[in-house]
């Protein structure tokens, strides 16, 4: 049996359908009527204990009210989820003890205190040992790079010291699972590059499994081994990223910088997708078009200063996905 098990979940809201114009607005306040909305639709998935999961989908798909039911704030209107052998929302303080939650857009901190008292309250809170609390909070603090503004009341840290003193306080109890929405909004990038490492080395040393919702693709190339993807609540794709990355496989990118050109290169399976004064990029089809051919023709047709050979990006193959499924047109760079 797997570690986390989401079985054929659906989750409603009913929310007030308010009509246009003040008229039958006002009529409304003695009739109202309601719609329901599925945030989640018959969403089946299983994760197993350490696994590193990156669960995507475009903004309003359900990722959020997916993580809720998970950890147990809300109920689903039907089908069972089982994190750990628990039912979240029936074992919520059993529960709690095993799960860490880090959301980018809301804090835990105290914001009077000093981080190295905020530790100290949440290993009372969750009655962690003294010895696992000192071993933890002394890892953390050396792959967190902490040291500086440990002792500093919280409203005086930045966002990026806050967000890494809020994983640290997530995971002092040991939690099998770690949850994590967004954990790198608006940091610059060198946090952001300290948290993916931190990530990555929590689970390497403590086989922590982690579910990460996020709309930066470069969290989820670095940090995650498999994509979880859904759309209106339905799971859309289920991958590891190395075979999600080789859908990409099919095409490649070349940027050509030049001082001079004779024509723009123009056959089949080379499409310019970007003109700049200087520089060509083309997506070439490999099956159509060979490297040898493309490499004489670019000699042929430009006076090369630089050329580079791209593979899509990550983000790009998931702008595709979302893209085709609703319909839009996708494929610029
Ligand atoms: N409490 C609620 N009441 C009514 N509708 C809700 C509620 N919570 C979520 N929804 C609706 O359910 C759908 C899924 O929302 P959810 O927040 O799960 O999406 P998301 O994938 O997390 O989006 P984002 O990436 O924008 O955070 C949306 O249409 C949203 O408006």
């Amino acid at each position: 049996m797997s570690y986390i098990t989401v079985d054929h979940v659906t989750r409603e809201f009913k929310s007030f359908k308010r009509p246009e114009g003040l008229k039958k607005a006002l009529s409304t306040l003695l009739n109202r009527s309601y719609e329901v909305k599925k945030a989640v639709e018959d969403l089946s998935f299983s994760i197993e204990k350490g696994e590193l999961v990156g669960y995507i989908g475009p903004n309003g798909a359900g990722k959020s009210t997916t993580i809720k039911m998970l950890t147990g704030i809300i109920t689903p209107t039907s089908g069972t989820i089982k994190t750990g052998g628990l039912v979240p929302w029936e074992n919520r303080k059993e529960n709690a003890k095993h799960i860490g939650v880090v959301f980018g857009q809301r804090s835990q901190l105290n914001w009077d205190l000093p981080m190295e008292d905020t530790f100290e309250l949440y290993r009372r809170m969750y009655g962690t040992d003294k010895v696992q609390f000192r071993k933890n909070t002394q890892m953390f603090t050396e792959l967190l790079a902490m040291h500086s503004f440990l002792n500093k009341p919280v409203r005086q840290l930045s966002l990026g010291q806050k967000m890494r003193a809020e994983l640290a306080i997530a995971l002092l109890h040991d939690p099998d699972i770690l949850y994590l929405d967004e954990p790198t909004i608006g940091l610059d990038v060198v946090v952001k590059d300290k948290i993916r490492r931190f990530v990555r080395e929590l689970n390497r040393e403590k086989k922590t499994t982690v579910i990460l919702t996020t709309h930066d693709m470069a969290d989820i190339e670095e940090i995650c081994d498999r994509i979880i993807m859904i759309d209106h609540g339905t799971l859309m794709l289920d991958q590891s990223l190395a075979s999600f990355k080789s859908q990409g496989a099919d095409q490649y990118y070349v940027e050509v910088a030049f001082k001079n050109l004779k024509k723009p290169l123009s056959f089949h399976g080379a499409e310019l997708m970007k003109e700049q004064p200087f520089c060509h990029t083309y997506r070439i089809n490999p099956r159509l078009v060979s490297m040898n051919e493309l490499l004489s023709s670019i000699s042929e047709l430009f006076e090369v200063t630089d050329i580079t050979i791209k593979k899509p990006e990550i983000d790009e193959i998931v702008r595709k996905i979302y893209t085709s499924q609703s319909g839009e047109q996708s494929g610029q760079l």
